[in-house]
């Protein structure tokens, strides 16, 4: 079976991340959209990379952020990924020397396949739930069944996975990594080091 990579996003806490360094986590989601609860400063976002051990990628993601605040924080954050979590064009995406990862939110009817193939300049592309007025991080699944085999591009799955789900989403979907932010949260932007454990235990199939 293929290893599948495990993302945890919405990091706020040193100690968060370190949690998830330590449960063997894959990478780290930091939250550079004001609106969210689960939003850092630059200065928090440095803090925890600052403390982070070797070979943990670090992911800023925007949602619809102009050009300059991209530019002002790969500027003073050491990212090592973008992930792009609005309605920005691929050439948007692609404009800033830094691999990057389009998210796009799943309706019935979309054609994914199409939308990930116009997006072909990206590491991968990410699949998380709609809902209306809510651009991410909503604690909801959405119909794997809507995936389409054989998409372009690298798939992570993410969008309401608990460590109860995640087993079936990798066997029902096969995505090369799932992310997760709610799922692991005892309150927004804090997580629960128990469950970012279970969570990166069950995807290695451990437990
Ligand atoms: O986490 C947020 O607050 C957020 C805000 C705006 C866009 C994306 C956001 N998070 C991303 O959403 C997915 C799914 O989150 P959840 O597991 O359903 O809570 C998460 O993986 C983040 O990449």
């Amino acid at each position: 079976m293929p290893v599948v990579r495990v993302k945890i996003c919405g990091i706020t806490r040193v100690e968060d991340a370190l949690v998830a360094a330590c449960a063997g986590a894959d990478a780290i989601g930091l939250v550079f959209y004001p609106k969210s609860p689960r939003a850092v400063s630059i200065r928090q976002a440095r803090e925890i990379i600052e403390a982070l051990p070797p070979f943990i990628t670090t992911v800023g993601l925007f949602v619809n952020a102009s050009r300059s605040e991209v530019e002002q924080t790969l500027a003073a954050v050491p990212l090592d990924l973008l992930q792009f979590h609005g309605d920005e064009t691929p050439e948007e995406c692609g404009s800033f020397a830094r691999p990057w990862i389009k998210a796009l939110r799943v309706q019935p009817g979309m054609d994914i396949a199409a939308r990930v193939s116009a997006y072909r300049g990206a590491s991968g592309v990410l699949l998380d739930s709609y809902m209306a007025g809510v651009p991410g991080g909503t604690g909801h699944a959405f119909d794997w069944s809507l995936i389409p085999s054989g998409l372009s591009l690298p798939l992570i799955l993410a969008g309401g996975l608990t460590a109860e789900t995640v087993r079936e989403a990798i066997a029902r979907v096969a995505p090369f990594a799932v992310d997760v932010s709610g799922g692991v949260e005892m309150s927004k932007g804090i997580k629960d080091a128990a469950k970012v454990k279970r969570f990166v235990e069950r995807v290695r199939n451990d437990m």
